[in-house]
Order: C-alpha cells, then sequence, then structure tokens
C-alpha cells in the first residue's frame, strides 16, 4: 500500500464533463483524480477556457460555508464597505455550476488567478497559528496541532509550491509534508527564497512587489471588523517570463511595474470564515499569522 494517499494512483478515474478539463496549476487542496485524506473523494479543482476554475462545494457544513461566503460576498445589494472592499483580495465569482457527470456536486465558478500567465509560479499559505474552528471536537484540534511541528513559531504555514527556478531552468514543485516540517530556518532557504527565485537580480524586487500587496491585505484587517478567517490561504502568483522581460539596465520602476503587472495575491479558501457576534472584533488569529509573514519576507528581501 502507499505510504501516502497522495500516492495512490487510480486506475479509475470520474468523468471529466464537457468543455473543462483537471486544473492545470495547482499546488494545494481537492485535486481532481485524487483521494482527499481519508475521504476517498475524487472531485476536485477543474478550469474552463474563459479564465474560470470550477471548485466542488465540499460536504456540510464547510463547503455551504464557502458558498455562501462567495454569494454573500458578491451580491449585488451588497452595503457593506468593508466587505466590497474584501472583493478586490478574492478571486471573482461567478456563481455555481452542476453537470450530469457529478449528480450530487456542485461546483464554485471562481476567476482563475493563473489563467494569463504562460509560466505560473503558485505558492498557497495558510495563515494563523490556529486552525481549527470554534466547532472542532479533540479529534480535529489535535489533528491539526500535529500537522506542523513549527506552525506555533512561525504562524503560517507553507501548503505548496510550484515554482519555474530560472537557475535550472525547470519547475520546482514541494508539497505540504515537505513544507510544513520547515523549521524558522529552512522555511526561508528552502521555502520563501525558492519561490522568489532570489538568486535572480530581480528576486528582491518581487519580493517588494508582494510585500505591497501583503500591507494592503493587513491594512484591510485592521480596519475591519465584520469577519474572522480560520485556516485560509494566501495564494501568491507570478509569471517567471517577467525575468526574461528585464535587463541590467531597466530602471528599478520598470522593473516594479513589469513584476506588479504579472503577478497576483489572493485571499482563498474560506470554508471556516464566521462573522463576529460583537461589533468590536479583530481578528487576531490572522493578523498574527500575517504579521509574521510580513516579517519572513522581509528577511528574505534583506538577504
Ligand atoms: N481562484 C483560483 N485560481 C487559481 N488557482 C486556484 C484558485 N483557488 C484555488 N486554486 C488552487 O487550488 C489550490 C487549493 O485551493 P483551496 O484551498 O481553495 O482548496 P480546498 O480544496 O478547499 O483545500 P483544503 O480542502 O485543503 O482546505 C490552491 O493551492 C491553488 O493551487
Ligand atoms: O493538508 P492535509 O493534511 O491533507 O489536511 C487537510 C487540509 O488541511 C484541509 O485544510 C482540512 O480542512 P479544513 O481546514 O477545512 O478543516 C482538512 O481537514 P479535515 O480532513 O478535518 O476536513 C485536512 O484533511
Amino acid at each position: 500500500m502507499a505510504e501516502n494517499m497522495d500516492d495512490v494512483v487510480w486506475k479509475s478515474l470520474p468523468p471529466v464533463p464537457k468543455g473543462v478539463k483537471p486544473l492545470d496549476h495547482q499546488v494545494a487542496g481537492h485535486v481532481f483524480g485524487r483521494p482527499n485524506g481519508q475521504k476517498q473523494n475524487q472531485l476536485g479543482f477543474l478550469q474552463n477556457d474563459e479564465g474560470q476554475i470550477l471548485k466542488p462545494i465540499q460536504g456540510p457544513i464547510k463547503g455551504k460555508r464557502e458558498a455562501e461566503f462567495y454569494s454573500r460576498l458578491f451580491d449585488s445589494e451588497l452595503a457593506i464597505s468593508e466587505l466590497i472592499e474584501l472583493r478586490t483580495f478574492v478571486p471573482k465569482y461567478f456563481g455555481q455550476w452542476v453537470t450530469e457527470e457529478h449528480p450530487g456536486c456542485t461546483y464554485l465558478i471562481l476567476e482563475n488567478i493563473t489563467h494569463t500567465l504562460k509560466i505560473p509560479c503558485i505558492m498557497d499559505i495558510k495563515i494563523g497559528p490556529i486552525t481549527y474552528d470554534k466547532y472542532a471536537d479533540e479529534n480535529k484540534i489535535s489533528s491539526e496541532k500535529k500537522k506542523s511541528p513549527f506552525l506555533e513559531k512561525l504562524g503560517f504555514q507553507i501548503l505548496g509550491i510550484k515554482v519555474f527556478s530560472t537557475k535550472i531552468k525547470d519547475y520546482i514543485k514541494l508539497d505540504r509534508y515537505f513544507l510544513r516540517a520547515l523549521d524558522e530556518t529552512a522555511v526561508l532557504e528552502k521555502g520563501l527564497k525558492v519561490f522568489f527565485n532570489l538568486h535572480e537580480p530581480f528576486g528582491f524586487y518581487l519580493v517588494k512587489t508582494f510585500l505591497e500587496k501583503l500591507s494592503d491585505v493587513q491594512n484591510w484587517f485592521y480596519r475591519q471588523k465584520k469577519l474572522y478567517f480560520i485556516a485560509s490561504s494566501l495564494l501568491f502568483v507570478y509569471d517567471a517570463t517577467v525575468f526574461e522581460l528585464l535587463n541590467p539596465e531597466s530602471s528599478s520602476d520598470m522593473v516594479m511595474q513589469a513584476i506588479r503587472s504579472n503577478s497576483n495575491l489572493k485571499m482563498i479558501d474560506f470554508t471556516h470564515v464566521f462573522d463576529f457576534e460583537t461589533e468590536d472584533g479583530r481578528d487576531e488569529n490572522y493578523i498574527t499569522g500575517l504579521n509574521s509573514l510580513v516579517k519572513f519576507m522581509e528577511l528574505v528581501q534583506k538577504s
């Protein structure tokens, strides 16, 4: 028997509905055709040609929460200014999709943030030292606590990296088992610096660009008092072709402009998002994780 469920090769895959295919570039979560944990659920992310992904709505009650999160956020009558602002930090939502090939599964239709990238580089980071919610039972709490020995210190965990290394001219893929085992030093050397191609002279500007984007997310979290996010991720993407566009003569303004338009940061995975019960909430768990990630990125930038 394969040691890791991810290594199980499936003899029969679920049918792929017409006009869509499994998501090309995915670094974590429910992968189409792969069992999810012990649950043997083989449905996962799909993509279409229109720049959208299809995310299966997960079983109760996680999936329902995520579906409600998106439909509330993109409701045309939404009048809460903080939530209207939050739209800029998440993939666009286009409604729901069902297909006769997968009876019983409804998909969320979301913007595919890797769609326009020629050589996509992707990193998924789950934010916050606490990854279980108020409804978690003892088993869930203990299984979450066992997943990453360094989570309490780091405040975040990298779940997956797929990066085109301009040094070896090939893709490097790192999975959550490898990444969760990295301590405070190794997470810099074998995680973040690898993702940002830091051997490149322009790696510095890439980190600078993402720090700007993270600062916008931070500002929103300091201001908003509506929601708190457990086990939610930040998805970092950039196009490795940007390094080809630049040369040593490029001014720093030109470099920043090129990198800004070839990179993106979005919040994803909203299966554990809740409304604060009082008017003066502050998402300390998310803020702790985010601030720590920013500090680590600043260290990367200085190195
Ligand atoms: N909008 C998007 N555009 C492009 N890729 C995406 C998008 N959303 C998710 N992905 C890809 O899918 C992966 C998993 O996303 P997500 O965390 O939403 O899935 P999940 O199945 O809910 O995960 P889990 O069940 O492990 O919490 C991400 O790491 C990323 O590679
Ligand atoms: O990455 P792994 O180790 O495969 O773990 C899964 C992943 O962390 C999910 O985020 C988590 O769901 P939630 O965060 O939504 O709870 C799920 O929990 P579950 O199996 O308890 O549903 C895990 O199986």
